[in-house]
């Protein structure tokens, strides 16, 4: 895989006025991913992340989304997790049952979450594992490029520093080719353990959404969608490039606020 800069294609972008806006957009793709692939396969694979991104998918329990989704179809996984109870206010778990599992009809059963009362690196373990067992079933994909999972959609937050899911700049992780979930005891980010998928996983996905808002992102933002030079630190979310998938970003104004003039006269949105 190259990561270099210069490479040109990095997916759609989608830049919003409001906020109010890119919550609807938001809201308009995942319905219409879930409906799509709901026809096709009779399932749809959603991954999650923590953060910001939680609050921003907030219009999908509201009219007309929480009617028309199917979600009884939905099957949930997360891109990351804090290594930490689920009732802890650091669990990406907590934050998405809170703000947006508890107020949609999701079939409990449907909820992938992390062990969490082993150690981080059998709760990667664990997770792989229980991913693998969906994947022999088909309720998730399979990569017709290697043997990683398909999802339907991995929903990635975007961190000021570039990072996505769990992948920080420079942390050896990025570097994982052979398991699809790794842990990291070191996060520069507190809480330090953590589980993440790798590279691989989420570059084999069906649909790739990246949310950022707010000029805290704009910096991090530049660097992973405009052709930057050498020179330029390459941070992880630079390296979210699915294979065969599609790639779209949901920014604000102000997230957007540092990309080259090119990249906004191409922007859709
Ligand atoms: O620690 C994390 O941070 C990122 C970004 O969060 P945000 O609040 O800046 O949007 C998030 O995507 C990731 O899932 C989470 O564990």
């Amino acid at each position: 895989m190259d990561f270099s800069g210069g490479h040109k294609n990095r997916g759609e972008l989608r830049i919003h006025e409001s906020l109010d806006e890119l919550r609807t957009d938001l809201a308009d793709h995942i319905a219409e991913l879930s409906d799509a692939s709901v026809k096709e396969r009779g399932y749809f694979s959603i991954v999650l992340s923590g953060g910001s991104l939680i609050g921003l998918m907030g219009k999908l329990f509201e009219a007309p989304y929480i009617k028309t989704v199917d979600w009884s179809k939905w099957y949930i996984f997360w891109a990351d997790e804090r290594v930490v109870a689920k009732n802890h206010a650091d669990s990406n778990y907590k934050l998405a049952k809170d703000g947006l599992l508890s107020k949609v009809p999701i079939v409990h059963s449907h909820v992938h979450s992390i062990n969490d009362s082993v150690s981080a690196e059998d709760a990667a373990d664990d997770y792989e594992f229980s991913i693998r067992q969906l994947v022999k079933t088909r309720v998730v994909s399979v990569s017709e490029i290697n043997d990683c999972p398909k999802f339907d959609l991995i929903l990635l937050g975007l961190g000021q520093d570039g990072h996505v899911a769990s992948l920080f700049p420079n942390h050896s992780a990025l570097n994982e080719r052979e398991e699809w979930v790794t842990f990291i005891t070191d996060s520069p980010k507190p809480p330090p353990e953590r589980i993440t998928f790798t590279l691989p996983v989420i570059n084999s996905a069906s649909n790739v959404a990246v949310v950022a808002t707010g000029d805290s992102k704009a910096e991090a933002a530049h660097l992973a969608i405009d052709v930057v030079g050498p020179e330029c630190p390459l941070i992880p979310a630079r390296m979210v490039q699915p294979a065969t998938g599609k790639l779209v970003w949901f920014l604000d104004k102000l997230a957007a606020s540092k990309l080259e003039d090119s990249n906004l006269n191409n922007k859709v949105g």
